[in-house]
């Protein structure tokens, strides 16, 4: 059977969600033109230390940051729902087992995770239900990888229509993309009382500032 739907997946603590996060899904939602992109709030991102905003809060924000997408959205609470260790391997797992054998799965990450990639559980067979496309962020090198996810990207090379057209198991590096921004920058600046509007979408700015979030 022919491969007929994509899926980007974009997971993350979102704490909170800003324009960096919506250029790496824009980016990628021209790239692929997928059928939907899901946005995946870690519940409890194991390598992070305590998130700030509430899981119900944190939705409200991605919701708000990805309202004018130009693909479908879907805001995916599994992780939240879950109350082990947010790993990647077991959302693919089960996302794999709702969508079937014939479905483009499209993991997205920034630089920052490539570098991490070793690191997450089971790092090597996210690849037998997803392909993993990463994107270039200041301050990561995307050349400076762990030697075995440098060995695993460059077996994996692919074009986005191949990614497109193939279940899992490819990888694609795009390099254009340039967001200096953080969710840990936009903590501290609001903590300092100072802008964060060239930082965040103006519905997430005003969401911040109704919420009082990061304040403290
Ligand atoms: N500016 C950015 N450019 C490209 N990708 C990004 C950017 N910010 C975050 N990402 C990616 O989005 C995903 C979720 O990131 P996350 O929610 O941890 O944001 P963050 O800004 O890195 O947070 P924090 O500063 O709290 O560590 C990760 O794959 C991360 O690499
Ligand atoms: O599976 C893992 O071990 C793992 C380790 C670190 C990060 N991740 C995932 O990577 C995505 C971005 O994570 P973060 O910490 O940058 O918000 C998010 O979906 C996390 O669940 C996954």
């Amino acid at each position: 059977m022919g491969i007929n739907r994509c899926i980007a997946l974009l997971g993350g603590s979102f704490d909170p969600v800003h324009n960096g996060h919506v250029a790496l899904g824009n980016f990628f939602s021209t790239l692929l033109a997928p059928d939907e992109l899901r946005l995946l709030p870690a519940g409890n991102p194991w390598q992070k230390s305590a998130l700030r905003a509430t899981p119900a809060q944190r939705i409200d924000m991605l919701r708000i940051a990805f309202a004018h997408l130009s693909v479908p959205l879907i805001i995916d609470e599994q992780e939240i729902r879950r109350q082990t260790p947010t790993y990647t391997i077991d959302t693919l797992q089960t996302l794999r087992a709702e969508l079937g054998p014939d479905v483009s799965i499209a993991f997205l990450i920034g630089a920052d995770q490539l570098q991490q990639l070793h690191t997450w559980k089971e790092w090597q067979s996210l690849f037998d239900h997803a392909h993993i496309c990463a994107a270039s962020r200041p301050g990561f090198d995307m050349a400076q990888l762990a030697p075995e996810v440098a060995r695993a990207f460059s077996r994996r090379l692919a074009s986005a229509e191949q990614i497109r057209t193939t279940p899992h198991g490819l990888a694609y590096l795009a390099s254009t993309l340039a967001y200096d921004i953080s969710a840990t920058q936009i903590r501290s600046a609001l903590q300092h009382g100072e802008p964060v509007h060239a930082l965040v979408p103006a519905g997430v700015l005003d969401y911040l500032q109704q919420h009082h979030l990061y304040t403290s």
